[in-house]
């Protein structure tokens, strides 16, 4: 948990989903860390995506951690399977009816729980939970579809939670490339969610751009 070393974490969402094990054998070769996972319920965002057998399924062929960002309401029913093969779990804070009880309830299947707010949810949501959350997910577009535009506005609040609390993961999910990820790493990122960016290209070039 430090705002110096970058974690690079390539979002399924925009890999080629009839050779899902090889995309993400792929991206563990090249220097990824950790592995996004978007699971959408067609409910709290409008799209559907994928779900536990999906994730399960990858499991065994990857050490990647598995990072897993639900787009879930009222998310608690899945926690307990989710573990089984999770890393990280992280909820949406105006998704939960008792953020707190949430992130009690990722906390005891041991693991590492994330909060993502939303482009207009104030960073107030959060502050008396922050001791208890190992990773605020600063989402840089609204959540439900990949590919979107980076939100600038964003910058400040990284910026304005990096000064909150300087020893917490602070990851960006939507829009991130090349140039963003500058920003966002100067304003105290240390992890980078990105989909379309790396999986439209070369994947060997992409990741080492994020990195630069
Ligand atoms: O949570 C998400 C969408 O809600 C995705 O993780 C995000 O959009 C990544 O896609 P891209 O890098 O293409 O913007
Ligand atoms: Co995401």
């Amino acid at each position: 948990m430090n705002n110096e070393k970058i974690i690079i974490a390539p979002s399924l969402l925009a890999a080629d989903f009839s050779k899902l094990r090889e995309e993400i054998e792929e991206v563990e070769k090249l220097g990824a860390e950790y592995l996004h996972l978007d699971v959408m319920d067609g409910n709290f965002v409008p799209n559907i995506s994928f779900g536990a057998p999906v994730i399960s399924s990858l499991r065994k062929y990857s050490n990647l951690v598995f990072d897993v960002h639900l787009m879930v309401n009222e998310p608690d029913y899945l926690i307990k399977d989710f573990a089984e093969f999770s890393d990280i779990i992280t909820v949406h804070a105006e998704a939960t009816k008792h953020l707190n009880r949430t992130i009690q309830l990722i906390k005891s299947f041991g693991k590492k729980v994330g909060v993502a707010l939303n482009p207009s949810t104030s960073l107030n949501t959060i502050k008396y939970d922050l001791d208890n959350i190992d990773m605020v997910l600063i989402m840089t577009v609204n959540p439900g579809f990949g590919g979107q535009k980076f939100i600038p506005e964003m910058v400040q609040k990284i910026k304005d939670l990096r000064k909150i609390k300087e020893n917490i993961d602070i990851e960006v999910d939507g829009g991130i490339n090349d140039e963003t990820a500058k920003l966002v790493k100067e304003a105290g990122a240390n992890v980078l969610v990105a989909g379309s960016y790396i999986f439209s290209g070369n994947y060997k070039e992409k990741i080492e751009s994020l990195n630069k």
